[in-house]
């Protein structure tokens, strides 16, 4: 359903101007709406243009027009370097739904991340305090609780603090995802606003009940909220509470810094979160600077040999007399032995299932200090695992949660459908569900910020001479 427009008109510039040359090549990525297969939907007057507390004078509302450049860097001399534009997100003049008839619907599903109840919490107060609401509902333990009808009422006085805890007071829960229940459920209990929040997955799901939901031609609207302590989801700038989960993961970094300098030959080793991609222990990293190498899935590694780890550690270990190791649970996942029936293990929800690749650098590193070296060596292994994803949302996320749940209810308001909220260079817009599904949000070792993290650890490139 996303329609691609191709933008060809430029007021105001000569006809010659290079900058034309980009104009072709600019697509314009429209969420979809409820009108593409409901032409005679109701248009009802914002509730916010009587809202007293609200300045509309001045752009307060977006026109159909304003849009986000996700490549907002580029040579306008070059070819092809224009790109892609999504639609801004924001109040809306006219709406498609009447609040008095709203029901909607909120759902956690996947892992934990912080600012999850602060998403929570804002959906609740932006649709009973901006739309006037009444009728919203939580959805109990991800996917699974449409199928068991478990549902609590939710309004602003019952969450009026949860922007101050961790986790999710919906819960969540991994697996359970059966379309045909899901849907049934959303009509047999009168949704018609669905507010998902959740990671790829979650989003892979949403696609299906949007989907579904366009096949019936039914008047609900699907919203996706990304979700993901990892920050792997694409397109958007960073998920909520990714720079919380970095802070946090600081503490283990420094506890393994002060173990390994206090130590003869001392290693500090830290394994933090990251299923496939090393966001969160790049970003550590680069924050802490007390680190001497960082292990991530999109740069395989090997110990042995020249340019491998030992050769660097035992050199680092020479000049100063400890190290500082930061591995992404999801590196070095191809260099652990395991069964076959390990290769084939997967969560409810079908990620595989790792090992730990921290326990497993520590035995690699005690055998080879005693095959090689003599005198003391200690390997310190600090996992704080669930420590950097079970806590409230630091200040910033908690912004960034309050308007990320906003203008999904604005876009929600307004009648857009199978679509996700998040910035886009710093501008909140909204994106085709199906591509946030697709996108995946890797580290670029390519990149100035993965050259960054060499210069700063000195450590190997790790690739094979
Ligand atoms: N391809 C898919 N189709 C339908 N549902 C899916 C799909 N993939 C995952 N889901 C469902 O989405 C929910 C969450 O998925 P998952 O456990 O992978 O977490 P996630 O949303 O990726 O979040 P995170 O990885 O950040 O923890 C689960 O209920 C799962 O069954
Ligand atoms: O919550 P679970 O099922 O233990 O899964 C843990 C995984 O969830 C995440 O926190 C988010 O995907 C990953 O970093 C981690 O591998
Ligand atoms: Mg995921």
């Amino acid at each position: 359903m996303t329609s691609r427009e191709t933008i060809n008109n430029s007021p105001g510039k000569p006809e010659n101007h290079p900058i034309n040359r980009l104009l072709p090549s600019l697509n314009l990525h429209t969420p979809p709406h409820l009108k593409d297969y409901i032409p005679k939907l109701p248009s009802f007057s914002n509730p916010l243009i009587h809202n007293p507390l609200y300045d509309l004078s001045h752009e307060f509302f977006i026109s159909p027009h304003e849009v986000v450049l996700k490549k907002i860097l580029f040579d306008y001399s070059g070819e092809n370097s224009a790109g892609d534009l999504y639609t801004c997100a924001g109040p809306r003049t006219d709406i498609c739904f009447d609040p008095k008839n709203v029901k909607a619907a909120i759902v956690t599903c996947g892992g934990l991340c912080p600012g999850l109840n602060t998403v929570i919490r804002e959906l609740v107060v932006g649709l009973w305090d901006l739309y006037g609401v009444r009728e919203i509902f939580g959805v109990m333990s991800g996917y699974r609780g449409f199928c068991t009808c478990e549902l609590l009422r939710l309004n602003p006085k019952t969450g009026h603090d949860w922007h101050k805890r961790g986790g999710t007071v919906l819960q969540t829960s991994r697996g359970g995802f059966d379309l045909e229940r899901i849907v049934h459920s959303i009509e047999a209990n009168g949704f018609n606003q669905v507010y998902i929040i959740g990671g790829d997955g979650t989003m892979r799901g949403a696609v299906k009940i949007y989907n579904e939901v366009c096949r019936r031609k039914l008047n609900i609207s699907i919203a996706g909220i990304p979700k993901t302590v990892d920050n792997d989801v694409g397109i958007i700038d960073r998920s909520f509470g990714f720079q919380t989960a970095v802070e946090i993961a600081q503490q283990a970094i420094n506890a393994a810094h002060v173990e390994a300098e206090s130590a003869v030959n001392g290693i500090g080793l830290v394994k933090l979160m990251g299923r496939s991609t090393g966001h969160i222990a790049l970003h550590a990293t680069l924050s802490s600077r007390d680190v001497d190498c960082c292990l991530i899935p999109e740069n395989d590694f090997y110990l042995e040999g020249k340019g491998g780890l030992f050769e660097f550690l035992d050199q680092r270990l020479k000049d100063n007399g400890h190290f500082v190791l930061v591995v992404a649970e999801g590196a070095g996942q191809n260099l652990i032995p395991r069964t076959e029936e390990q290769k084939e293990e997967r969560d409810e929800s079908g990620n595989p299932v790792f090992l730990d690749v921290g326990n497993w650098l520590k035995s690699e590193l005690k055998s080879w200090w005693a095959r090689d070296h003599k005198g003391l060596f200690t390997v310190k292994y600090i996992d704080p695992t669930y420590m950097i994803r079970a806590v409230p949302a630091n200040a910033t996320d908690n912004l960034y949660c309050t308007l990320l749940a906003h203008s999904s209810i604005h876009g929600a308001m307004a009648g857009f459908t199978g679509f996700v909220t998040g910035p886009i260079n710093g501008h909140y817009a909204y994106i085709p569900v199906d591509e946030v599904a697709r996108a995946k949000n890797l580290v670029n070792t390519r990149d100035h910020k993965w050259a960054w993290v060499r210069s700063v650890t000195n450590q190997p490139d790790f690739v094979k001479s």
